[in-house]
């Protein structure tokens, strides 16, 4: 009988993270070999189990990773994922990256731990997120020969809890989009007189509300029709199931830079 795999999860009393638990305790072949918080958090000790609603499992909240992990899941703060990805780095423990709002020295700190681990650094895990990527991939390689002009905007919705804005998804659309189209400018929101607006920018507004928990739409504006790109969320069991299969995927891998497409098979 093969043995599971010990999956620690970081951020692991957080809306993600206790999902992240949940499911990686009811499939087969995986099990929580840690639930990593930082060393000031109030559910160090807690049963991570108890905290995400499915009992007891033994394995309290800690903030040290402990002996035998074989891949890491994280889905707490930029600091959060800066620390844990200098550990995975230093010991080739497999991570799969999901924290947004990474400042670009701390991207770096992250992405150097490819040098000695698998990782994988996405703001989204969803297949169905993943897949939308691609289909706004191909809408703009298409629509940037409309002599008349495109207007991208990227418009997302999320819960009134979210640290970031705009999403880490929605920077993702823009850039994939604006790499087929070209636009050189990102916009965020807009007020005041901006004036008419050039095909140069893409636009992104950010709004909050309630307990959304994820939604994005990007709009292709043309003289006379517009296409919507619209992907909604409906719980946080798609990103946490999507990041279960990117942690399989990373324990099979050499070290390096992997991509949530791969691991997707997309
Ligand atoms: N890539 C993807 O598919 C997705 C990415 N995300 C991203 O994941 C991140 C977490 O989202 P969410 O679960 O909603 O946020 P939460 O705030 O609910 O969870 C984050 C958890 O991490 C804890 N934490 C804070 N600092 C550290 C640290 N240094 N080390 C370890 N844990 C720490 C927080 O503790 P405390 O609350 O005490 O500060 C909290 O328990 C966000 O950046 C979000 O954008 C979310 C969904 C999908
Ligand atoms: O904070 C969230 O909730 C989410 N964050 C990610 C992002 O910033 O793109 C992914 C998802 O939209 C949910």
């Amino acid at each position: 009988m093969t043995q599971s795999l010990k999956i620690g999860v970081n951020g692991a009393a957080g809306r993600m993270g206790r999902r992240v638990v949940a499911l990686v305790h009811e499939e087969n072949g995986l099990e929580v070999g840690a639930a990593l918080e930082y060393s000031a958090s109030p559910h160090l000790g807690a049963d991570a189990g108890e905290l995400a609603g499915v009992g007891h499992i033994g394995v309290p909240v800690t903030s040290e990773l402990g002996e035998r992990v074989d891949a890491v899941i994280d889905f707490s703060l930029p600091a959060g994922l800066v620390a844990i990805a200098k550990l995975c780095g230093e010991r080739a423990i497999p991570l799969v990256a999901a924290t947004t709002g990474l400042s670009a020295a701390q991207r770096d700190q992250v992405l150097s731990a490819s040098h000695t681990a698998p990782l994988l650094l996405a703001p989204n895990m969803s297949i169905a997120v993943n897949l939308t990527m691609k289909l706004a991939r191909e809408a703009a390689r298409v629509l940037k020969g409309v002599s008349s002009g495109v207007d991208v905007e990227v418009i997302e919705r999320h819960h009134r809890f979210k640290e970031d804005a705009p999403s880490g998804t929605a920077l993702k659309f823009g850039q994939i989009i604006a790499d087929e189209m070209g636009q050189t400018e990102h916009v965020h929101g807009r007020h005041g007189q901006p004036g008419r607006r050039p095909q140069s920018e893409i636009g992104y507004h950010a709004l909050r509300t309630g307990d959304n928990v994820g939604e994005h739409t990007i709009v292709f504006g043309m003289m006379g029709e517009t296409i919507d790109l619209t992907v909604r969320g409906h719980t946080r069991d798609s990103y946490a199931h999507g990041a279960l299969i990117a942690a399989r995927y990373l324990c099979e891998q050499e070290p390096g830079l992997y991509t949530i497409e791969e691991a997707l098979g997309l």
